[in-house]
């Protein structure tokens, strides 16, 4: 372990039970505090956080590593303090755990300053409100959800219909242009993506300006819930001592969530709805009040948030919406339709879509667009039964004109070169508006649905595409 500590007596305790992660031990002498950092074993390697103390002298806790080898008996040590993270300049472009240490194949961290994973978030009076627009190029979203600069934003969907696949193109299209700092932090999900995502950034030349903390889903439940806190931490260095803007990706909340639950039933806790622990909602808040802007720096994050079974009421789900600026939900529809980015045009949403942050110009053009989509929404229904030829000369326009917009809405990524064979665009948002515009005024009405599919800004498009 990186911190050294002197055994003492009296705070040396004795194992009373290894329950997969979670350890009883009994202190003689000095109780330690809820949140204090015990090691065990043999090399002092197993690292356990106090999370309850069940009596005068007996402590329950969580271990962050694996257990193999501890035994009923083994001696226990606190360290006195709560679990500790490296901040620093020189964890940038290093690939570190949740306790700090490097897990790429550089030199591991020396003499860097440790800092405690938990704090009080800031006070209200240290936010300042601020109303900017951050863009990622990607027309569905800086068209209908925009990101809020030092916001916190939510990308929602079930399994496999595109959440690491579009905050790969996010870091793909705003790390590069970002001045500040970026933090990935991956919870819970697969290593392989962990790697791919290293080299990618690497390949991009961005991960000078990178720090990437993981807990993947081999990593026993206390990892996985602690990995954001010690990001977090690493993400308020920068923003507090070197005031700098930190742009911050976490792949997946969701997984934080769940490793919540899993602590919360090893425990010994009783489930609250769905089998979520009973403090789904404080567990949450404590992580997501953390992340945000203060008077020195912002934190601009964009979070994936896996949604059980597509169940966008699932208590996981509704309880993340409320922390977020914006939401983009992804639609298994969309992506059954092949129809990607598989962005709900509909149900994603963002509070900075306002005239006054937003400006009249694009506030209108989402609205129309919104409002055609909406119409054709409700048409199908009609169209199903009676068929497109049944439908008003209005109707039919409203249809003409929604399916246009909906294919103009799929963008090639950088990302998906590789398998898609579609060449990577960046649209920004005055290309987006324009296109939507010649749109909703008919100017492609007569080209094929297929010349705006998988294309960039609408001067992709020929006129002699026709139907
Ligand atoms: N923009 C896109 N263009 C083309 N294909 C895409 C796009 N987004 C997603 N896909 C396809 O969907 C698959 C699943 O995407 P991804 O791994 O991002 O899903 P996910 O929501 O993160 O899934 P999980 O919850 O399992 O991690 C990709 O491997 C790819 O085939």
């Amino acid at each position: 372990m990186q911190q050294k500590f002197l055994t003492n007596e009296l705070n040396q305790g004795t194992i009373l039970s290894v329950r997969g992660s979670v350890i009883d031990a009994y202190f003689p002498h000095h109780l330690p505090p809820v949140q204090s950092e015990l090691h065990a074993g043999d090399d002092q390697e197993i690292v356990i956080e106090v999370l309850t103390q069940l009596n005068n002298h007996t402590i329950r806790g969580i271990a962050l590593t694996s257990t193999r080898g501890l035994s009923r008996g083994s001696k226990v040590n606190n360290t006195g303090h709560p679990l500790k993270v490296p901040v620093g300049r020189e964890l940038l472009g290093r690939m570190l755990n949740v306790f700090g240490q490097t897990i790429d194949v550089g030199k591991p961290l020396e003499n860097t300053n440790l800092r405690s994973i938990h704090h009080d978030s800031p006070a209200l009076v240290e936010r300042p409100p601020r109303s900017d627009i951050f863009k990622t190029g990607i027309k569905a979203i800086d068209l209908l959800s925009p990101l809020e600069r030092g916001g916190k934003a939510g990308l929602f969907g079930g399994a496999g219909v595109g959440k690491t696949v579009l905050i790969t193109e996010l870091i793909h299209n705003v790390v590069g242009a970002h001045k500040g700092v970026s933090l990935f932090c991956g919870i819970g999900e697969r290593c392989r993506e962990a790697e791919e995502l290293y080299r990618e950034m690497k390949e991009a030349g961005v991960l000078e300006n990178t720090v990437m903390v993981f807990g993947q889903m081999n990593e026993p439940p206390g990892a996985r819930y602690r990995v954001g806190h010690a990001a977090l931490t690493m993400a308020e260095y920068f923003r507090d001592d070197q005031r700098q803007d930190v742009l911050l990706l976490i792949d997946n909340i969701f997984r934080f969530i769940q490793a919540g639950t899993e602590v919360s039933g090893l425990m010994g806790e009783l489930p609250s709805r769905v089998g979520y622990q009973p403090t789904l909602a404080s567990d949450l808040a404590e992580l997501e009040e953390r992340i945000c802007t203060t008077t020195n720096g912002s934190i601009t994050s964009v979070q994936a948030v896996y949604v059980p079974a597509d169940d966008f009421t699932d208590p996981s789900a509704v309880h993340t919406f409320a922390h977020l600026s914006t939401s983009v939900v992804l639609s298994r529809k969309r992506a059954s339709e092949g129809l990607y980015p598989a962005i709900d045009l509909l149900n994603s949403s963002s509070k900075m879509l306002m005239p006054p942050i937003v400006g009249d110009h694009h506030y209108q053009v989402a609205q129309a667009v919104r409002e055609t989509l909406a119409n054709y929404e409700d048409l199908k229904d009609i169209i199903a039964m009676l068929g497109l030829e049944e439908l008003s000369r209005e109707d039919r326009r409203t249809v003409n004109r929604a399916r246009r917009l909906e294919r103009f809405m799929t963008q090639p990524f950088f990302s998906t070169e590789q398998f898609t064979g579609y060449e990577g665009k960046f649209v920004s948002l005055e290309e987006t508006l324009d296109g939507c515009e010649r749109i909703l005024n008919d100017e492609f009405h007569d080209v094929s649905e297929r010349a705006l599919y998988m294309i960039g800004s609408i001067a992709e498009v020929k006129k002699s595409d026709t139907k």
